[in-house]
């Protein structure tokens, strides 16, 4: 079985550095970037392109860091759009069968 709490437990420390922006933070740089919310989109759009051309050379373990860069940028991005991921889950059960 997948350990899903990650997802919930990273997604915990970006409201933590939403909240209490650190210097040190890459999180904290992203959402306090003076582009907005566009730097977060910019590399949900970067991880994207580089998970799609990992898993079309199907090259595993490119394709699993890629994976995991495209899911912690998109977690990120949904907090600069201020969109609560508790909407997107909700939206995802809401769509079973
Ligand atoms: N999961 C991640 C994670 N994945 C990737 N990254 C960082 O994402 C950055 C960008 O990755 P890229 O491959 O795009 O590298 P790059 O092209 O040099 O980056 P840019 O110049 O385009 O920004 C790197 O600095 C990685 O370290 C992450 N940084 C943080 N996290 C999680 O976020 C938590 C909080 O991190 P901080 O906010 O830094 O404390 C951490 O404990 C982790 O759980």
């Amino acid at each position: 079985m997948p350990d899903w709490t990650v997802l919930d437990e990273v997604w915990q420390v970006i409201q933590d550095r939403a909240e209490h922006p650190s210097a040190e933070s890459y999180v904290s740089s992203l959402l306090t970037h003076r582009k907005g919310v566009d730097k977060s989109l910019e590399k949900v759009g970067e991880e994207a392109v580089e998970f799609i051309l990992a898993a079309k050379n199907q090259v595993p373990e490119r394709t699993i860091s890629e994976a995991a860069d495209l899911l912690f940028h998109f977690l990120v991005a949904l907090r600069a759009s201020g969109t609560d991921v508790a909407d997107v889950l909700d939206e995802l059960a809401e769509r079973r069968k």
